[in-house]
């Protein structure tokens, strides 16, 4: 047996298919969502994240802009610059790429964008309201992974999900995510004893940690979801993930692929989110 392989790269294509048809009707109002992405400094993986934003951005229409800005400026800079695109009327999204020179403090960054237009999810604002259960924008990834279980049949109701990573990022939104999908949670970390048997007891395995392969088809239940969101670039240069894929794939139901797994989803999510909060704008 082998698992079926969670293709995101195509369920994302699907879901900016519904997302063009939503912005046609709202461009009809005059009205066009805007997204600014910031980059400080040129970390080569971070550019291409941000040319793949951009891309995303002209095939929906969106107005965009993406501001590169040496690594060398300073945290007051970078804040004026926020302060800017908060009150400018044609952007509804603010996005400033992580992570950040070290000068930098990222939490005085993320504080700093108005939260209406907080389309990364990570203003505390927006993660209180994601915990409460509130109408908040939510992070990316992680409302990725939840469209990649529902669009796949795997709803996590009365599931056992094991998320292993427990970053702001990733680990512990996408665990809050899973819990309000009526999910059994567990949050695994560096510090879990008989980590591998954790994750042998997931129906549902979210592996966001950012150790290439650390998972093997030990640590998968036979017939299990792995969704892998690691995004390791090895050496020579190719993109791997948290998952032996080749590994687990005769053991897990269900696995998502590095690339044109959980990638192309967080970008789609952003596109989601920038055109919720550009309706809400115009409420
Ligand atoms: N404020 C902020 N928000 C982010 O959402 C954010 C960030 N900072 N910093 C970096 C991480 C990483 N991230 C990815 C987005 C898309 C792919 C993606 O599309 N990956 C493609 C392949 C891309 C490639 O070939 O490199 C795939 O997996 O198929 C990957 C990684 C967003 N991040």
């Amino acid at each position: 047996m082998s698992a079926q392989i969670i293709y995101g790269k195509s369920i994302s294509d699907s879901i900016r298919q519904e997302l063009l048809h939503e912005v046609e009707t709202f461009k009809s109002k005059g009205i066009t969502p805007g997204l600014v992405v910031i980059l400080v400094g040129e970390d080569p993986a971070s550019q291409v994240y941000v040319r793949n934003k951009a891309k995303a951005c002209e095939q929906l229409g969106y107005y965009s802009e993406v501001v590169r800005v040496p690594a060398e400026t300073t945290q007051d800079e970078l804040l004026e610059l926020i302060k800017k695109y908060n009150t400018q009327e044609n952007i509804n999204g603010i996005l400033v790429q992580l992570p950040l020179p070290k000068h930098i403090e990222e939490k005085a960054i993320i504080d700093a964008i108005s939260v209406e237009k907080d389309v990364d999810g990570f203003h505390p604002e927006n993660v209180g309201n994601l915990m409460i259960g509130d109408d908040a924008l939510l992070p990316c990834t992680p409302s990725g992974v939840i469209e990649l279980l529902k669009r796949t049949g795997n709803h996590p109701a009365g599931k056992h999900a094991v998320v292993i990573g427990r970053s702001n990022i990733v680990g512990k939104p996408v665990a809050m995510l899973l819990l309000r999908e009526n999910a059994t949670v567990t949050i695994c970390h560096s510090r879990t004893q008989n980590i591998e048997e954790m994750a042998r007891q997931a129906d549902i395995l979210v592996v966001a940690v950012g150790i290439p392969k650390l998972v093997k088809k030990d640590w998968v239940k036979p017939g299990a979801v792995v969704i892998d969101v690691g995004v390791n670039r090895l050496p020579d240069g190719k993109l791997c993930g948290d998952v032996d894929y080749d590994d687990v794939l005769d053991v897990a139901g269900w696995v998502t692929p590095v690339p044109g797994g959980v990638g192309p989803m967080t970008i789609t999510m952003l596109m989601a989110n920038t055109l919720k909060s550009a309706k809400r704008a115009h409420e």
